[in-house]
């Protein structure tokens, strides 16, 4: 990371950015928290609150926040923390705005639906040459934000880059490890959402505790053929962003992809069992299923949620399809 002294910059003040402007304080950084919104931005200044994405959190007193994204201009490194199907046009705004050399940290968990590109991909074509790393892992928002412990994984291609912000951005209760896989823990974290929706689904229908399990199982063996096939590395799919991020999500209501797979399995349709939450699994399925299929890669799991959310299956038919398949060997 520059050594420069300016101070961490955050483009999104949702729960999870939010979450990490407070972990990024909570280090010794100071930050600089932008949001879209002028009137948010003004709401969180004064009640040092972000009651809407993130409520009952105190807003660190490092944290500044603002609705003016030239106040990014002059960050260490900027991580960018809005939804994944917003990474492009963001991109390109913060492009207009950071000198070439600045690190944009991708902490978007999702594979771009227009296109089929890795968010990475996304970045690399608007902001050419320039740094980019990925952060990713088992880190629910309001669990960071109280100070609960949690341990991340930060990728960049470059190896100093990547320890250098993990350096700067751990804290006494949120550690990040760091690697080289950019492609590995960006395809688990975008992946484990999709999963994350079939194990709701599962508890959602009353499948039980059984077949979540074996569908965590499952799913991450599709998981890492997938990442085989594009380029990532086995044990970073063994890792915190990988099968971390895949149990956490799969175990918890509190994941949206979860909860909104729950209320699928409960009869409720797409539209509704969002709830006007992001669902970034159900934004990513349909990528990751063309993509899977490009490169001939079984991937019966995020296929039925893909038949799911297109209407074309039911839930019943879903789980009739993926217990009728032949008979193979695990390894297959
Ligand atoms: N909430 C969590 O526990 C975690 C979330 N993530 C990832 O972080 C990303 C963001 O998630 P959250 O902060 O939880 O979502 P959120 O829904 O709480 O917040 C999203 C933020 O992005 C802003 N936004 C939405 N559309 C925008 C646009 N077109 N341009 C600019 N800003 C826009 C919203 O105003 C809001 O501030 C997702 O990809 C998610 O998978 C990763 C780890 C943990
Ligand atoms: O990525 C997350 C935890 O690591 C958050 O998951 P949800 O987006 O499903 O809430």
């Amino acid at each position: 990371m520059p050594a420069s002294t300016g101070p961490i910059g955050i483009a999104g003040a949702g729960a999870w950015g939010t979450a990490l402007a407070n972990a990024a304080a909570a280090a010794g950084n100071d930050v600089t928290l932008w949001m879209r919104s002028p009137e948010q931005a003004a709401e969180l200044s004064a009640s040092r609150a972000n009651e809407r994405f993130l409520p009952g959190i105190r807003l660190h007193e490092r944290i500044r926040p603002t609705a003016d994204l030239s106040e990014l201009a002059g960050a260490r490194a900027v991580l960018l923390v809005t939804p994944a199907q917003t990474t492009r046009g963001m991109t390109a705004a913060l492009a207009n705005i950071l000198p070439p050399e600045a690190p944009l940290v991708l902490c978007a968990k999702g594979i771009e639906r227009e296109t089929g590109d890795f968010l990475c991909n996304v970045v690399e074509q608007v902001r050419p040459g320039a740094p980019v790393a990925v952060l990713s892992g088992p880190s629910f928002a309001h669990d960071v934000a109280r100070g609960l412990p949690t341990a991340v994984t930060i990728a960049c291609t470059d190896a100093a880059l990547s320890e250098g912000i993990a350096t700067a951005l751990s804290g006494p209760t949120f550690r990040i490890y760091h690697r080289t896989d950019v492609r590995g823990v960006e395809i688990g974290g975008a992946a484990k959402n999709v999963l994350a929706i079939a194990c709701g689904a599962v508890i959602g229908r009353g499948l039980g505790e059984s077949a979540k399990a074996a569908l965590i199982a499952r799913g991450f063996a599709e998981l890492l053929r997938f990442a085989r096939a594009y380029g990532g590395e086995a044990e970073t799919l063994m890792g915190l962003s990988g099968l971390g991020d895949l149990v956490l999500t799969c175990s918890s209501a509190q994941s949206r992809n979860f909860a909104f797979g729950m209320r699928l399995g409960q009869g409720m349709s797409a539209a509704d069992a969002a709830g006007g939450k992001l669902v970034e699994g159900a934004a990513t399925a349909k990528a990751l299923v063309a993509l899977a299929r490009a490169k001939a890669i079984d991937m019966p799991i995020s296929e039925a949620v893909e038949r799911i959310l297109n209407g074309a299956w039911t839930l019943d038919q879903a789980v009739d399809a993926l217990m009728n398949r032949p008979i193979k060997s695990e390894l297959e």
